[in-house]
């Protein structure tokens, strides 16, 4: 099954023109960062007096999980919400694709190879989980709902297509008995798996998970870590994880960028991050040294 999965993202990659030829309204400023799959250079945004980002450089390597972590309100969604355009900058670029963008449109992400979940269940609940999982390759899908209906050879090719695909990612996190029931019956634990699925079912090599454990079960979490890891190891995904469960964090990240008050006050491996005098004082408090 792994075999069929990853051939078809490879050949889902390799079936999709380059990324400049993808997104002509993204102007060519200058190539930078050419080793991370994505990166932050002095991104700053305000909400009137109040400062989420201030001046926040970042680079996430392909392959790698890398944490974001700092107390409430300390800007990790505005980051996360600057990479997936939802929010704007008010100074700085995003490197992505080896391109340096000032702003990135959102409904650009998936074409760029960007993929994200949110805080908080983001399902259609009354579709099945094959339906919203296949929700995930709308931007892609060339035939339309009358093509659909209508029962056309193309549209019929495209639904298979968009069908064994789903299998595929629903077999890679062990959802397939789940896929014809209706998702809002599934326990939560589950539902977030969706999700998941729903995210890499467009084969993505940046991966923007906020807060995916939260609200779950010990038991449920753990499940979560080994499907984020999986998707690293086996997929070679690029993960952007926020969460607040540390033991989790410190667990499953090769690195971790430590915000407090929209300000990065410390990045590096879990060992380094757990033992910096700032991040104690800021958010892990002395015992967790
Ligand atoms: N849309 C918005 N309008 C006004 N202020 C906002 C908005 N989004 C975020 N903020 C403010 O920006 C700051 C950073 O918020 P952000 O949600 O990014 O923090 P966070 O680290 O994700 O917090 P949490 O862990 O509680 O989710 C906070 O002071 C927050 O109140």
């Amino acid at each position: 099954m792994l075999s069929v999965l990853t051939g078809g993202l490879e050949a889902a990659r390799l079936a999709q023109p380059p990324i400049a030829a993808r997104v002509p309204e993204l102007a060519p400023e200058s190539i930078h960062a050419p080793h991370s799959a994505l990166a932050l250079e002095g991104v700053s945004l305000s909400f009137g007096g109040i400062h989420a980002l201030r001046d926040v450089s970042f680079d996430l390597r392909p392959g790698e999980i890398r944490a974001v972590i700092g107390p409430n309100g300390a800007g990790k969604s505005s980051l996360v919400n600057v990479i997936s355009g939802l929010y704007q900058a008010d100074a700085g670029y995003i490197h992505l694709g080896g391109r340096r963008l000032r702003h990135l449109r959102p409904e650009a992400l998936p074409k760029l190879g960007v993929a994200r979940t949110f805080q908080n269940l983001a399902l259609f609940p009354g579709l099945t989980v094959e339906q919203n999982v296949a929700a995930g390759l709308v931007f892609r899908r060339r035939h339309g709902l009358l093509a659909q209906l209508a029962g056309l050879p193309g549209a019929r090719a495209e639904a298979a297509e968009v069908a064994d695909r789903v299998r595929d990612v629903a077999g890679f996190l062990g959802i397939t008995a789940h896929l014809h029931r209706l998702v809002s019956t599934l326990p939560y634990g589950l539902q977030k798996q969706v999700e998941l699925a729903r995210a890499l079912v467009a084969s993505p090599k940046v991966l923007l998970l906020d807060e995916p454990m939260a609200g779950m079960t010990a038991t449920e979490k753990a499940e979560m870590a080994a499907h984020v890891r999986s998707a690293r190891d086996r997929l070679g995904l690029a993960t952007i994880l926020i969460e607040h469960d540390i033991g989790v964090v410190m667990g499953l990240s090769d690195r971790i960028a430590v915000l407090d008050h929209g300000v990065k006050i410390a990045d590096g491996t879990p060992p380094e991050v757990r033992r910096d005098p700032d991040v104690i004082r800021a958010y892990l408090g002395a015992e967790a040294a």
